[in-house]
């Protein structure tokens, strides 16, 4: 019994530390997004961002990635045979990495706080992509264990790694070509503003003369 239950609450732990993980990065990018705004709305944005990424560290990804590995390490407790296999080896390897990933936005998180953190928007939408890949990866290690399929998962893990970096430069686009359109926009309001300006103060001098 105690097996089933360090498992349920490993996979609730396992979800919340990457739900945790996820928006953590996608604040960071709003964050340094907030820094193309004009004060006092750039002010105002990071400090919430600044409030809002430190309450998800320590109340909701921490939380989520202690309770993931200390009921694996009941599960391992349970079922100390599996301490053998190479699939639990993998796995171990891929989640240090995870841990290194974890420990690595909160020092980015203090990098932003600080105002000294150098990557761009474009970067984190990248580095966001890393637990993904390793979510899947220990996913079919944990569910196909020994039995893994090595050359489809190798095939599946490269396809998803092509769409995620088709899909990042597409966007990337989208919002290039977005910010094209606004900048246009505005210069063609600017000029008809100006326009309308220079034709009154025009009839303003012509009106004197006709009198
Ligand atoms: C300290 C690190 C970890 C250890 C030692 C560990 C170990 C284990 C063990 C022993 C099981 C039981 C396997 C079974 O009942 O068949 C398990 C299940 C599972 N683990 Fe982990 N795990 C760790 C981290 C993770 C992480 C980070 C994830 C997600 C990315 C994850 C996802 C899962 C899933 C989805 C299952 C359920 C698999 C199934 O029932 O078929 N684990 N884990």
């Amino acid at each position: 019994m105690a097996y089933f239950w360090f498992k349920a609450l490993h996979i609730i732990g396992v979800v919340v530390w990457f739900a945790g993980l996820f928006y953590l990065v996608r604040l960071f990018i709003y964050h340094v997004e907030a820094e193309a705004q004009p004060e006092p709305a750039q002010g105002i944005l990071k400090a919430q961002y600044e409030i809002m990424e430190k309450r998800l560290y320590g109340i909701i990804t921490t939380p989520g990635m202690v309770v993931t590995v200390t009921m694996a390490i009941g599960l391992l407790v349970t079922q100390p045979a599996w301490l053998h296999d190479r699939w639990l080896h993998i796995k171990l390897s891929l989640v240090a990495l995870l841990l290194a990933y974890h420990f690595f936005c909160g020092r980015l998180m203090g990098q932003l706080a600080a105002g000294t953190c150098g990557w761009g928007s474009k970067q984190l939408r990248a580095l966001n992509e890393a637990p993904t890949l390793l979510l899947v990866a220990i996913v079919l290690l944990a569910v196909f264990k020994d039995s893994l399929p090595t050359s489809s998962t190798v095939w599946f893990i490269v396809g998803l790694v092509v769409l995620m970096a088709v899909t990042i430069q597409l966007y990337a686009r989208k919002r290039r070509l977005d910010q094209e359109r606004l900048n246009q926009e505005q210069l063609d309001q600017a000029k008809q503003a100006t326009a309308a300006q220079t034709s009154a103060a025009a009839s303003d001098v012509q009106e004197p003369a006709q009198l």
